[in-house]
């Protein structure tokens, strides 16, 4: 349908919205990105091959001219949600967050362009399946490969240089590297590490007040330390650090991050990837045998644990318990997607803390009774925040996107939590609500882009009613336009 009839596809999904999210976005397009070349009909998106560097700009120029692309999804394959590395594949994952930034945004979808970056791939599967639409080679590293990133970074913002640049599901490897080399050169957004950093920090902050544990007291235990859960950490300590106005490093140490080793000490030395460098731990206190996240939870007591390791059911019935015994209302997220490889399941998180546990999820769950109570439980998606972050950087032309924006974005989506006036509604908004959500953080982030002067769209409204009605005649709706206007 999407193919056919673009209008009707979204006015069909934006109907059903909360039944068709899942199937459009995460878990079902997992599915969809690791069947890609068996289930492949027509091309969507812009392919771009790693030997066929000089040829960028061309490809590019098949897409539009200067005035033609706002937004750009990119990503090269290698850590495609917790499935791993799907080569050419990903260019799904590009297609279905621009479907979200449509349906949650109203972002163009005439004027945004998914882009895989055919680096080859590591999946032995895809090198042996002789259907494999992708560069049948392993991937590319090193030199060559930041060649590439750099070039096609380069050839985008010359084709399109109004467009912002989202990049999705890169390598642990490269993920922070990307972000950090452009982040203060162009507008661009890393979601595994912004959008999930700022969905879960809203989400975690709703929970705080909830259970009335200050954000200068809070203890967070973090299971998985890749791309997405350093993300999360770096957010949630540069929050406290500037709430309470603690230096970064001592805001880091309320934070424990754990990963394959255990929990992440400074002994591990070159073996920690730049982002876990800060939270790493003194070894003094911490013998080897206590590093498991079972030990952690018995010796930190913390009151927020997130899950961001892929590791399904990593949250045991023994873990839960350890947590909920020692504080009033354990915040557990997580986050893993998709569904089958979450660290936990809602119901068990109820039945295991006596329904005190203040729960969100990664993936979409049905709602869960206990004791006679319904739960809706809330999904902590970067999709309630990356659409309308898009937007307010989108419509506000923004020449950077900063760190103060995503403040902005995280406090605008926190005032969004149902939980905040009922504390057994969920900690986040429902996906039905995501497009006046989008508005308001779109809101917050212009306002911000404006006050930090890194805003350059001529004529956005000053007053905050002016400014979102503004955003909203903006906004793309799915309706037929008359073929020829008539006056
Ligand atoms: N809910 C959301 O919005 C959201 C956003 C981004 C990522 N995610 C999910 O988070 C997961 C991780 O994504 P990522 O991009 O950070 O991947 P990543 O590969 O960068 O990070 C995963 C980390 O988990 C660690 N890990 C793996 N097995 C482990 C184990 N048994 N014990 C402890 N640590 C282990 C890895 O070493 C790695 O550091 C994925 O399932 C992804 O779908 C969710
Ligand atoms: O794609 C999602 O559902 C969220 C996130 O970006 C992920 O990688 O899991
Ligand atoms: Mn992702």
């Amino acid at each position: 349908m999407k193919a056919q009839n673009e209008v009707l596809y979204y006015k069909l999904v934006q109907t059903h919205l909360k039944e068709m999210f899942s199937v459009i976005y995460t878990p079902t397009e997992g599915d969809a990105i690791q069947n890609y070349s068996r289930l492949f009909r027509k091309p969507e998106g812009c392919f771009l091959n790693i030997n066929h560097q000089d040829h960028l700009d061309e490809y590019l120029a098949g897409f539009g001219t200067e005035e033609d692309v706002d937004y750009i999804v990119v990503s090269d394959g290698e850590e495609i949600l917790g499935i791993g590395d799907q080569g050419v594949g990903a260019i799904l994952i590009s297609v279905a967050k621009l479907v979200i930034t449509t349906l949650c945004a109203g972002i163009h979808p005439s004027r945004q362009l998914p882009v895989v970056l055919d680096c080859g791939t590591d999946n032995e599967e895809l090198l042996n399946d002789e259907l494999y639409l992708g560069l049948r080679q392993h991937r590319v590293r090193g030199e060559k490969y930041d060649e590439f990133v750099d070039r096609f970074v380069r050839a985008a913002r010359k084709q399109f240089p109004k467009a912002y640049i989202h990049f999705e599901d890169f390598g642990l490897n490269n993920a922070r590297r990307i972000l950090d080399r452009y982040q203060s050169q162009i507008p661009c957004f890393n979601d595994d590490i912004q959008g999930t950093g700022c969905v879960t920090l809203a989400a975690m902050l709703a929970a705080l007040q909830v259970s009335q544990v200050k954000l200068e007291d809070v203890r967070v235990v973090l299971f998985g330390s890749g791309t997405a859960g350093t993300g999360i950490a770096d957010q949630i300590s540069d929050t406290i650090a500037t709430e309470t106005r603690k230096s970064k490093d001592e805001a880091s140490k309320q934070i424990w991050c754990i990963d394959k080793p255990g929990l992440l000490v400074k002994s591990l030395g070159d073996k920690l990837t730049e982002g876990q460098k800060s939270f790493a731990r003194d070894d003094d206190g911490w013998p080897e045998d206590d590093r498991d996240l079972l030990s952690v939870i018995k010796k930190v007591h913390p009151h927020v644990l997130i899950g961001t390791s892929t590791k399904p059911g990593a949250f045991t019935e023994d873990i839960v318990r350890a947590m909920a015994r020692k504080v009033e209302r354990p915040i557990i997220f997580p986050l893993s997607n998709p569904t089958r490889l979450h660290e936990a399941k809602p119901a068990d998180l109820y039945e295991w803390t006596d329904g005190r546990a203040l729960v969100a999820t990664g993936s979409p769950f049905p709602p869960v009774t206990h004791n006679g109570t319904k739960y809706d439980i809330a999904e902590c998606n970067n999709s309630t925040c990356f659409p309308g972050i898009g937007l307010g950087a989108v419509l506000s032309q923004c020449r950077l996107v900063s760190k103060k924006m995503l403040v902005a974005a995280v406090e605008a989506l926190k005032a969004r939590s149902p939980a905040l006036k009922d504390s057994n509604k969920p900690l986040l908004p429902d996906v039905e609500d995501v497009r006046e959500i989008s508005v308001d953080i779109a809101a917050a982030v212009i306002s911000c882009a404006v006050e930090e002067g890194l805003a350059q769209a001529e004529g956005i409204p000053t007053t905050n009613s002016e400014l979102r009605e503004w955003i909203k005649v903006q906004m793309w709706e799915a309706e037929y336009r008359p073929l020829v206007y008539k006056n």
